[in-house]
């Protein structure tokens, strides 16, 4: 589904130095796959991911999604950021119709489509409502319902519950797992914590401290549909040897990293 190969990023720090942000990635995810990925902070994970929605240009490499080459945003990729990203002045339902509204969706059409998505995404009734006025978890509803509105193959989610209190953090993990299993969407996630990479994805791409590599992947055999049971879960005996797996490795990271700056 998506094909990245030698993927290679370097950005110019702000005091001219080269920063070596991507150091080769060759990555495939499979159609319908859940993947999330997981690497020390600043190992190139946002960069890759907005690689792959065409916000971010590369030096070599390649990336493909469905056999076409990335060489800019499209309706066929989504993105859902950390920081919601959403139209301060615009209520949830334009918010949520937005990106109908650019493909040149017919305005009933766009708005009875948008409401059904605030619907299943549990904000019937919030419709005229604008971000400002909604909670923080709320608002990572709208920014999931909008990037879904244009129905796109692959949903791309940098650290989405990342600034969400922890309750509503398990409550938008359970209904996104509900949303992929009844839609089948490729999705590529970014999150911080080893917990919630296993819980969602059916693999987990360990990145390695920059210049972010793949340093392993990790599959997760834990019985699907997830979202009904995620407490059940994290009581298994397979969740809590990959967790313990994950936590080794990158703890190992942080220590080769701290001791290659240690020795300057
Ligand atoms: N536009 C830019 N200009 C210069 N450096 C950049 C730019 N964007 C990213 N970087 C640098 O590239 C590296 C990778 O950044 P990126 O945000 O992809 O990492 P990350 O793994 O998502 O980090 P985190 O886990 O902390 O969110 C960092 O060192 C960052 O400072």
């Amino acid at each position: 589904m998506i094909e990245i190969t030698g993927l290679t990023k370097t950005f110019t720090g702000q005091d001219g130095a080269p920063v070596h942000a991507l150091g080769g990635v060759d990555l495939t995810v499979r159609e319908n796959e859940f993947l999330t990925v997981l690497g020390p902070s600043g190992c190139g994970k946002t960069t890759m991911l907005k690689m792959i929605a065409g916000l971010q240009t590369w030096d070599a490499g390649e990336i493909t999604v469905a056999g076409r080459p990335v060489r800019g945003p499209g309706p066929d990729r989504s993105m859902v950021f950390q920081n919601f990203a959403l139209l301060p002045w615009a209520t949830v339902l334009d918010n949520v119709a937005f990106g109908l509204k650019l493909k040149g969706v017919g305005k009933a059409e766009r708005n009875e489509r948008a409401r059904g998505l605030i619907a299943k995404v549990g904000l019937a009734g919030f419709e005229s409502k604008r971000p400002g006025e909604l909670s923080g978890g709320m608002q990572q509803r709208v920014g999931i319902a909008r990037a879904l509105a244009v129905e796109p193959e692959v949903l791309l989610m940098d650290e989405p519950f990342g600034a969400v209190d922890e309750q509503t953090r398990r409550l938008l993990q359970e209904e996104l797992l509900s949303i992929w299993e009844a839609n089948r969407l490729t999705v590529v996630f970014i999150t911080h914590s080893m917990e919630e990479a296993v819980l969602l994805g059916d693999r987990v791409v360990l990145l390695s401290a920059r210049p972010g590599r793949i340093a392993e992947i990790v599959d997760v055999p834990l019985d699907r549909p997830r979202s009904s049971d995620i407490g059940g879960l994290e009581r298994s005996r397979e969740y809590v040897e990959i967790t313990a797996h994950l936590w080794e490795r990158l703890r190992d990271m942080h220590e080769e990293h701290r001791l290659e700056r240690a020795a300057g």
